[in-house]
């Protein structure tokens, strides 16, 4: 007997249960320069990647095909922890493979707890990772800014909260979900201390130095704090 015939991911389940991933992106309507021809899923496991062929008119009126890969691993969340008071943040640190492999010397990443939306609301999603990544239950979470970050090539979305946490009860050294291959530690440092580890390159993560940066201009540690004080 054959095997039913099918392509993973599109009409029988991938390895993570999905079909249809080739859909993704044929019906979009809100740019009228651009017209979806094809959409190819490349590989699907994890994440999908996909080729999408589409062709777009330039700003001199003429159209032309293109094509461009599109890695998905789906839209997340993160949080920076501060604590007002002993003006401290709260950060993780655990090792990231893809850092690893393209030159940081040891692959452990310092990083504001951060987590994948798994289907919830990002202000749900980050709770929990909060709690899931450093063991603190936030409460009120502020929502700063949603930001595109790699949007040449990875379709993610990330939302970025910030929190208060109280740094003078005690909290939880490692952290993360075990089942899932996660060993976090969990790292508390004087604000500048971090915004100085910036410099020196010890913080290397993107979502860490925009929140470090934001709380320094905008946020719990910038300009319109101090003057509050
Ligand atoms: N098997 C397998 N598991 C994976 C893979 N990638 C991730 N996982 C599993 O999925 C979990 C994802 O953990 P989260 O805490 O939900 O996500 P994250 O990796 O911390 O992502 C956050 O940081 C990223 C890097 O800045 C962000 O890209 C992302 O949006 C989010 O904020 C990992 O612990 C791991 O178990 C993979 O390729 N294969
Ligand atoms: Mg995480």
């Amino acid at each position: 007997m054959t095997a039913p015939a099918g392509r993973p991911g599109i009409d029988v389940p991938d390895p993570r249960g999905r079909t249809g991933l080739d859909r993704e992106g044929r019906d979009l309507t809100g740019n009228a320069r651009v017209r979806v021809v094809d959409v190819e899923v490349l590989a699907c496991d994890w994440s999908v990647l996909r080729r999408t062929t589409f062709d777009y008119r330039h700003g001199d009126g003429h159209w032309s095909r293109e094509q461009r890969e599109t890695y998905d691993r789906g839209d997340g969340a993160t949080i920076l922890l501060y604590d007002p008071h002993r003006r401290t943040v709260l950060l993780t640190r655990q090792f990231r493979l893809p850092a690893y492999v393209n030159g940081h010397p040891d692959g452990m990443l310092l990083e504001t707890a951060a987590g994948l939306l798994d289907g919830d609301d990002p202000r749900e999603a980050i709770r929990r990772e909060a709690v899931e990544e450093t063991g603190r239950t936030v409460h009120e979470v502020e929502h700063v800014f949603d930001a595109f970050m790699s949007p040449g090539s990875v379709t993610e979305r990330l939302s970025f909260f910030a929190a208060p946490y109280d740094g003078s009860a005690p909290g939880a050294e490692t952290a993360g979900v075990a089942e899932e291959g996660e060993d976090i530690t969990v790292v508390e440092l004087p604000f500048t201390e971090a915004l100085a580890l910036i410099r020196t390159g010890g913080i290397a993560d993107a979502k860490t130095i925009m929140l470090l940066q934001w709380a320094a201009l905008d946020g719990p540690f910038g300009l319109s704090s101090r003057e509050a004080r």
